[in-house]
């Protein structure tokens, strides 16, 4: 599979000389990172084997939350916590090469799975969550978007061309940071719960019209949104800040990069949130 840059994020992020070596390297649709698994360690010929890990289902609650624990300010708190773990993760794997072999699925061989290193250790990791969302919850899922949004726009910008054979620890951090950043646009089904709950008669409404873009209006804050960049990148440029080396500090991770990802994972927020919205009242 091809794909392509978007124009916007082409224009918020430079483009990378090694960005073309992506190009059909990660097809992977078929995924939904939300739980956390085991390493490998990767060698350059990769002919890795193990043992099938299928995830237990979780037995799901269909119900919604009605109790205060789903308030607009807790959530925020959350989605501010996982600003750090967004960044750490970026910079575990800014450690290694790009390792183009991880992307690579004439380099991995398992048993009856055709695919990338990549590809099978976030499929392995995948687990269940139980939710306390209204149902339609179950039904959003953009993990594809995300997948692209970090293989063909973030990943090739951040990480350092070539190889330096770390293949298994590299699909261990792009599984890491796969799974941060679905937690934290998946969210988007806990604020939109959260605005709901605050404002009923507004979003009813908008729902009973089935109106995405009076939906995305209603829950869309500017000023919170250009707060967020400004505090992931003052927070990249402290946590990246490499302390062995003289002044001015080097930087593990380019901060405005952060901020440019931050400008992607909003957007995909919002729409998780519109899409929540649309079935709220089913
Ligand atoms: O804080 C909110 O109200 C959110 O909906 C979260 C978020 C975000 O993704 O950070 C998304 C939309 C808003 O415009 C502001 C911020």
């Amino acid at each position: 599979m091809e794909f392509k840059l978007a124009a916007k994020a082409a224009a918020a992020w430079p483009s990378p000389a090694h960005a073309l070596a992506l190009r059909g390297e990660t097809g992977g649709s078929r995924v939904g990172f939300a739980g956390f698994g085991s390493a490998a360690t990767g060698t350059k010929a990769l002919r890795l084997r193990a043992a099938s890990n299928s995830a237990t289902p979780v037995a799901k609650e269909g119900r919604v939350d009605q109790s205060e624990t789903v308030t607009l300010g807790s959530i925020r708190q959350t989605l501010i916590k996982l600003e750090d773990s967004i960044i750490f993760c970026l910079l575990e794997r800014a450690q290694y090469r790009y390792n183009a072999d991880t992307y690579d699925s004439s380099y991995f061989h398992m048993d009856g799975f055709e695919g990338s290193l990549v590809e099978y250790m976030v499929r392995e990791t995948e687990k269940l969550h139980v939710q306390v969302l209204h149902p339609i919850a179950d039904s959003i899922n953009i993990n594809k978007k995300i997948w692209n949004l970090y293989f063909d726009e973030l990943l090739p910008r951040f990480a350092k061309e070539g190889s330096d054979g770390n293949y298994g620890s590299s699909a261990l951090c792009d599984t890491s940071c796969l799974q941060a950043l679905s937690k934290r646009i998946h969210n988007g089904k806990f604020v939109a719960e959260a605005k709901f709950q605050q404002s009923p008669e507004a979003y009813r409404l908008a729902i009973e019209a089935q109106d995405p873009v009076q939906l995305m209006e209603l829950l869309t804050f500017e000023t919170v949104e250009r707060a967020v960049e400004q505090r992931v990148e003052v927070k990249a440029k402290i946590f990246g800040q490499d302390v062995s080396t003289a002044a001015p500090p080097a930087r593990k991770i380019d901060p405005s990069l952060v901020a440019g990802l931050y400008r992607r994972i909003m957007p995909l927020t919002k729409e998780v949130q519109v899409a929540y919205l649309l079935g709220r009242l089913d």
